[in-house]
């Protein structure tokens, strides 16, 4: 069956888009990282039928897999996140990426020097080379149907940088970083390509459909405030900002945007003023400090350390409720510091989303 990205059912549950707007809300509202994903045992049973990038590439599996923590948690949710993985960018300039079980995402042929760059795919046909991704946003924004917003995403330059030339997830940066250095004009210039096609694809994202975006900046915290402020930073404003513009121009309506660059606790004075409704904490940040920095320019979002799920339901309820309590009745979006682990207990994390929906209701009232 195809959709198009027109006639959506309403939306019945506009909680964390009044948030992202700077409204006065009832509570928090909340959703998780990787909410879908290995912790399901409904995840695994598709998964066990079909590769993960054969899943991301089919439409109906993709929203399948979307809806599969919407389904189990029910109102507990504020937003969905479409399945999909921030390594399709890499893919759609050429790289192979292979899901290795137990593993991870693997390159298996990386970029070594900037000689490799030549490999890439140079125009990249962005809408035909994701479209699979618009056309699954679509498909689950009908399905959905206005139960909760669905959020798209992208990986930061900087971050998706480290894997294509790492060759994945790596212990130490030492390769990628070695090229900021070394090769500092061909690292600028992988950047910048990859913030091209982030550009476009997040827009993409938006025309079939999402209605926030987030940019994971899951590798921030490997470069110093030096590094992050020559290397990241420059990037994830210049999206927010060319994003904007180009959705006006294109005549749709804008989206609140979310920047998680995790580890950079150093940077969020800075984070606050590059362009995005939202800033995604990590637990090693203090939610009363992250409140005095960013004065409340920004939605803040997070951040409980996603190991307390294995804590017991005490050490979940009280870490939660202190977590929301410090964020107080601010602009607050519930989620984790990070995402969700593949051996968390579904049950440990509803206990979560239940304290911060209770909790951060009565703070408000
Ligand atoms: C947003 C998202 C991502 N991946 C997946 C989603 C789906 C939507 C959701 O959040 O529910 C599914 C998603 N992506 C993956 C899986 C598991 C695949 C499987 O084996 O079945 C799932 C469900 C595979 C994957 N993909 C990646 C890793 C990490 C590898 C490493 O650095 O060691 C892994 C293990 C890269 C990746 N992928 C993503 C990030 C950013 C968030 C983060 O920092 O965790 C990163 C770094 C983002």
């Amino acid at each position: 069956m195809s959709f198009s990205p027109v006639n959506f059912p309403p939306l019945k549950n506009d909680l964390i888009l009044r948030v992202s707007r700077g409204e006065k809300v009832e509570r928090a509202p909340i959703w998780i990282m990787r909410q879908a994903g290995r912790y399901l045992p409904e995840f695994h049973t598709v998964r066990q039928h079909h590769s993960f990038f054969d899943i991301c590439r089919t439409p109906e599996l993709a929203c399948e897999l979307t809806l599969q923590p919407i389904d189990r948690y029910g109102p507990l949710l504020d937003a969905s996140i479409i399945f999909s993985d921030i390594l399709v960018i890499p893919q759609a300039l050429g790289l192979e990426v292979i899901m290795e079980p137990g593993r991870g995402p693997v390159f298996p042929a990386p970029l070594v020097t900037p000689d490799d760059m030549q490999r890439l795919v140079k125009d990249v046909n962005v809408d035909e080379a994701l479209g699979y991704v618009y056309k699954a946003i679509t498909l689950t924004r009908h399905r959905l149907d206005g139960r909760v917003p669905l959020y798209g995403f992208i990986g930061a330059p900087w971050t998706l940088m480290a894997y294509m030339i790492e060759g994945g997830g790596a212990k130490s940066l030492h390769k990628s970083k070695s090229w900021l250095w070394k090769h500092t004009e061909a690292s600028h210039e992988l950047l910048q390509r990859i913030t091209d096609v982030a550009v476009t694809f997040l827009v993409g994202q938006v025309r079939a459909g999402a209605q926030m975006l987030q940019v994971f900046d899951s590798w921030a915290g490997e470069l110093s405030p030096h590094d992050f402020t020559t290397y990241s930073l420059p990037y994830i404003k210049q999206i927010a900002a060319r994003v904007k513009e180009e959705l006006t121009a294109q005549g749709l309506d804008q989206v609140p945007m979310t920047i998680f660059a995790k580890g950079a606790w150093f940077a969020l004075e800075q984070l606050v003023d590059i362009g995005y409704e939202v800033v995604s904490l990590d637990w090693t940040i203090d939610p009363e400090y992250a409140r005095q920095v960013t004065k409340g320019k920004v939605v803040l979002q997070g951040n409980m350390d996603p190991s307390v799920l294995y804590g017991g339901n005490d050490a979940i309820i009280e870490t939660a409720t202190r977590m929301v309590k410090a964020f107080g009745n601010s602009q607050h979006i519930g989620n984790l510091g990070h995402g969700v682990l593949p051996t968390v207990d579904p049950e440990a994390l509803k206990v979560y989303l239940e304290t911060v929906q209770r909790v951060s209701a009565e703070i408000r009232q």
